[in-house]
């Protein structure tokens, strides 16, 4: 068996009310999951109980093979957890708070002063290992709490909204950092921000009001989630011929997105772009290609195009009276980030 943690039926009710409701998955060694919802869709009290911080109303977990249950003590030590906001202790230094921890997760004495140097050095804390918690910024507060995650070398790492509220460098740091811990640990990241599963993820979970609602790859999803199928294209050919061809086919809809005029990008003939749309989800690129060629039109670009991260997430958590509510906006207020990223990679 291979999962590092089993989440089976789990229910938490609070005050008669369900902050989760029967949430069933598991992980396997090695992956890094993506946790995403809507504010007070029930993240962090999954993540609260698998890492034992809360006990579930009904139903079971356990982190390899063992119960957070009855095994709490032993669990816990498996599990590195990054709350929202770090417990971190003002007054200590880097240093001392490193120790602090890792006597706390029961790491053996003798072993206590080279796992907080293995730390400082993997988090890139060595010019700070001296200084007071409370003078450093967000960025490395993220980064001590990360290193106090990971001390006891655990087999699961649990990161609430690891980047949040930090400043657009301290994201990208901090995003890298995960990936590399990625390498070596099993990793479930909470986050309200969408272009940090498609970059960090290799699947993603999404829960609203309380049940999962989506488990599977970001680029699967964009595939295979629309109810439509729809598809790019870019022909050497007139308007008018493309119109006399499409127009009879009377299950796909065609759009000129780029209006011919005449003149070509590529050579002495026109082209057209346009977006196809069909009636249902079914792929047509095969009969589009042969009408085409059949007709002599070269076809010079063909292309799916998937539904974006945004819409999935928008069509699997909005009911249609709250559809144009703003909260995909505050997960994309971090989109004007991601040249930045793009650039610096
Ligand atoms: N201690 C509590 N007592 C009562 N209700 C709670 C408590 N903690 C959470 N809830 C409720 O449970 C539901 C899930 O909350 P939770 O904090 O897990 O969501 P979340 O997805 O982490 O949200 P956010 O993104 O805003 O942090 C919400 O309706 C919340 O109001």
């Amino acid at each position: 068996m291979n999962n590092v943690l089993e989440v089976k039926q789990v229910s938490k009710v609070y005050d008669g009310r369900h902050g989760v409701h029967q949430l069933d998955f598991t992980m396997e060694r090695g992956e890094i999951v993506g946790f995403l919802g809507p504010n007070g869709a029930g993240k962090t009290t999954t993540m609260r109980m698998i890492t034992g911080y809360l006990q579930p109303t009904t139903g079971s977990i356990a982190v390899d093979g063992q119960s957070v249950h009855d095994q709490g003590r032993t669990v816990r030590s498996k599990i590195g957890y990054l709350p929202e906001t770090p417990p971190l202790y003002p007054d200590m230094t880097v240093q001392s708070y490193l120790k602090f921890v890792a006597n706390l997760r029961d790491v053996p004495a003798r072993e206590i002063k080279l796992r907080v140097s293995e730390m400082v050095s993997r988090l890139g804390l060595q010019a700070r290992e001296k200084q007071l918690v409370r003078g450093l910024s967000k960025g490395y507060k993220q980064r001590l709490g990360l290193a106090g995650a990971i001390i006891h070398k655990p087999d699961l790492l649990v990161l609430d909204e690891p980047t949040s509220g930090l400043d657009p460098n301290q994201i990208i740091e901090i995003r890298d950092l995960i990936r590399e811990l990625g390498e070596n640990h099993t990793v479930l990241l909470s986050t309200h921000i969408l272009p940090e599963v498609s970059t960090l993820c290799n699947r993603m979970l999404i829960i609203n009001q309380g049940q999962l609602v989506l488990d599977g790859s970001p680029q699967h999803f964009g595939s295979s989630m629309g109810d439509q199928f729809k598809v790019f294209i870019e022909v050497k050919a007139t308007e008018q011929q493309l119109h006399n061809l499409l127009a009879p086919w009377e299950k796909v809809r065609s759009e000129v997105i780029e209006p011919s005029d005449g003149k070509s990008s590529t050579g002495q003939q026109e082209t057209v772009r346009m977006l196809l749309t069909g009636e249902s989800p079914d792929d047509f690129r095969e009969e589009l290609f042969y009408l085409l060629s059949g007709a002599g039109l070269p076809i010079l670009e063909m292309r799916k195009e998937n539904l974006s991260l945004e819409q999935i997430f928008l069509k699997l958590t909005t009911t249609e009276t709250d559809a144009e509510s703003s909260d995909v906006n505050d997960m994309n207020e971090e989109s004007a980030v991601s040249p930045a990223e793009e650039e610096s990679k």
